[in-house]
């Protein structure tokens, strides 16, 4: 059946996604902040309302909409990878306090926009308590190009596609300073169990990391000069300041400040974080990239698990 989308947010995730929906025969409408139409205009008789602002837009969007009287039949899709600076929140959780009564759900998996705008395949998931409406969701975005699988763990799904933007920054590292596939595969390896650690005392599953959502997404950003995560690790690793690198990127990097989130939740926490800690030290220029690679190497020596 033919569904209303809003898109909001005219970037290029939510570009790649309003493609997505379109090609499947969905009336889709992007809305951006420079819109010639108000938010009440072109959320009339909407069925499904998608956010891909980045993180330093969602609690401005999400007031915006409060003031508008919406059917609690509307489905809101968040698609922000990022992290609250005020609460350490994820964006679902920011959409699901604002609206109690409408489902929630979390689209989030390896999807490089550029890929998918040049009409690659990718696979996706979409991940809500409310399993009806990821299913709507589902139905919106699944073609032949495109192959969106259902989730029970919104919470997971979401960290999954969000930590894992700090791994990338330490991935391009990595690739930056030619430190080869072993200490690749190395350094993605023990993020993940970081990002497990983390995840899974947030009160995600263990399991949903292992999913396209974590594992698939760490793959895809930590290995691809396409993700302004991994470029923003690249170019640091080859001597640029972080001021220099942020002055020509195209597009958000939200890793920079899901680092910062991730240092505070983990201190106020005490849970182990090595990789974050040093990526985050990096960003803020406390130590160059090499003197981050020694301190990793030559922390405590200690069983692969039990830390
Ligand atoms: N680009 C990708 O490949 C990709 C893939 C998956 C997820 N994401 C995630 O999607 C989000 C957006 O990424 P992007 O690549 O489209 O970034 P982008 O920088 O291209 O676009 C960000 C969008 O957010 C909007 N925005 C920012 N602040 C706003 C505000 N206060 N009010 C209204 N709109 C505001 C901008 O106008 C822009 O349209 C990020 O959280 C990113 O991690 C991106
Ligand atoms: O360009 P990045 O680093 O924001 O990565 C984009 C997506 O998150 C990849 O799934």
């Amino acid at each position: 059946m033919t569904k209303s989308v809003v898109i909001l947010g005219a970037g290029a995730w939510g570009s790649a996604l309003a493609t997505l929906a379109k090609i499947n025969g969905h009336k889709v409408h992007i809305w951006s902040r420079r819109d010639s139409q108000t938010l009440a205009e072109v959320l009339k008789d909407v069925d499904v309302i998608l956010s891909a602002v980045s993180m330093k837009g969602v609690r401005n969007v999400v007031s915006q909409l409060q003031c508008l009287p919406l059917s609690p039949e509307i489905i809101f899709v968040t698609a922000t990878k990022g992290l609250d600076p005020q609460t350490t929140c994820t964006p679902s959780q920011i959409w699901q306090e604002a609206f109690p009564n409408h489902p929630v759900v979390v689209l989030s998996g390896p999807n490089l926009s550029q890929e998918i705008q040049q009409e690659l395949p990718a696979a996706t998931v979409v991940a809500s308590n409310v399993v009806s409406a990821a299913e709507v969701v589902q139905l919106v975005f699944s073609s032949n190009r495109f192959r969106v699988y259902t989730n029970a763990d919104p919470l997971g799904v979401e960290l999954g596609g969000t930590l894992k933007n700090v791994m990338a920054i330490a991935a391009g590292v990595c690739d930056g300073l030619q430190l080869g596939t072993n200490a690749k595969a190395a350094l993605l390896t023990r993020g993940l169990t970081e990002m497990v650690r983390i995840g899974v005392h947030w009160g995600a599953k263990q399991e949903t990391f292992y999913g396209l959502s974590g594992l698939g997404d760490l793959l895809a950003t930590g290995n691809s000069p396409l993700s302004r995560n991994y470029q923003v690790g690249y170019q640091l690793a080859c001597g640029k300041t972080l001021t220099e690198i942020l002055t020509h990127l195209q597009g958000t990097a939200e890793g920079i400040n899901t680092t910062k989130v991730l240092m505070l939740r983990s201190k106020q926490q005490n849970i182990s974080m090595p990789i974050t800690e040093q990526v985050y030290r990096l960003l803020q220029a406390e130590v160059t990239p090499r003197q981050a690679l020694l301190e990793l190497m030559l922390r405590d020596i200690k069983p692969e698990y039990n830390d």
